[in-house]
């Protein structure tokens, strides 16, 4: 790519001055972020300081206040004059969303789950009646393969672990051809083992395949190990936006209050 065209290239979020109102209560006041289309970003700050919340605006899943805020996700302007654009679709499709709660159907196969990452090129008969191309089928398995859960292929969503159905739903993102994941308290339910694979393998597809991450965290350890750059919430505003590395106990204390230092150990046992 020539130096013009990389300059060109749009990243994955730029959110400008972005507030959401709930009731009397601003959950995000005034924030714009801009994240590059390779990095891997976390959101941290303190229960209630509005990370999901700004998740959920930049994948239109919630509207915005209006005024003058903007969300625009690779270029695709999502959230103007506080509506949501028909454009989402197209950046949706590029965006594999994980949620805390997994999100599989439970009642259907690991396997059937993840070829609902494929879903968005197929017409929708073919995939409602399971004709699937077997370019498709191969790239499930190669995916679940790849995240360590091809075993369970057959069996249904709901009898898998925690774990396993995070696994999948990654697995479902890269099935989709996803360009970025943004994930919502990913291993906010998993044992601290489960937890550190889903955080390893959200490393790999960014280091190895350039995949965009974004993602929200309890765990300020987490966030430091696995994440190079952090953003840090705090009432609806950004309060700390760079390196993990410089994230030390002053600047942590300032982002959580004096309770940080049971935030920070939670996950150390
Ligand atoms: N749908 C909603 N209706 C009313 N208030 C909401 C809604 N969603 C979020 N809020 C409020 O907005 C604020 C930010 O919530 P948000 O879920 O974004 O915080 P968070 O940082 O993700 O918190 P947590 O770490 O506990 O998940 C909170 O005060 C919350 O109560």
């Amino acid at each position: 790519m020539s130096s013009s065209a990389a300059a060109a290239a749009p990243g994955l979020v730029l959110a400008r001055d972005v507030s959401k109102t709930f009731g009397s209560r601003k959950a995000l006041d005034g924030v714009s972020i801009s994240v590059a289309s390779g990095e891997m970003v976390a959101l941290i700050g303190p229960s209630g300081s509005g990370k999901s919340t700004l998740l959920r605006s930049i994948t239109g899943l919630q509207s915005i206040d209006a005024g003058a805020g903007t969300i625009q996700v690779f270029g695709e302007t999502v959230q103007k004059d506080g509506r949501v654009t028909g454009a989402v679709r197209k950046a949706r499709s590029k965006l594999g969303m994980i949620f805390q709660q997994f999100n599989l159907v439970g009642r259907l196969s690991l396997f059937s789950n993840v070829m609902l990452g494929a879903l968005g090129r197929l017409p929708g008969w073919k995939g409602l009646l399971g004709l699937w191309p077997q370019a498709d089928k191969d790239k499930a398995m190669a995916a679940l393969h790849r995240v360590g859960v091809s075993d369970y292929a057959a069996q249904r969503a709901n009898t898998l672990s925690g774990g396993q159905q995070q696994r999948g739903a990654i697995a479902r993102a890269i099935v989709q051809g996803a360009k970025a994941i943004l994930a919502d308290e990913p291993v906010a339910s998993l044992d601290p083992v489960s937890a550190r694979k889903v955080m390893e393998l959200l490393v790999e597809l960014n280091k190895r395949d350039g995949m965009g991450v974004i993602v929200t965290l309890h765990q300020v350890d987490y966030a430091i190990r696995y994440c190079d750059r952090v953003i840090a919430l705090q009432g609806g505003k950004i309060v700390y936006d760079g390196p993990s590395t410089a994230l030390d106990q002053k600047r942590l204390i300032e982002i959580y209050g004096p309770e940080f230092e049971d935030a920070f150990w939670e996950t150390k046992a």
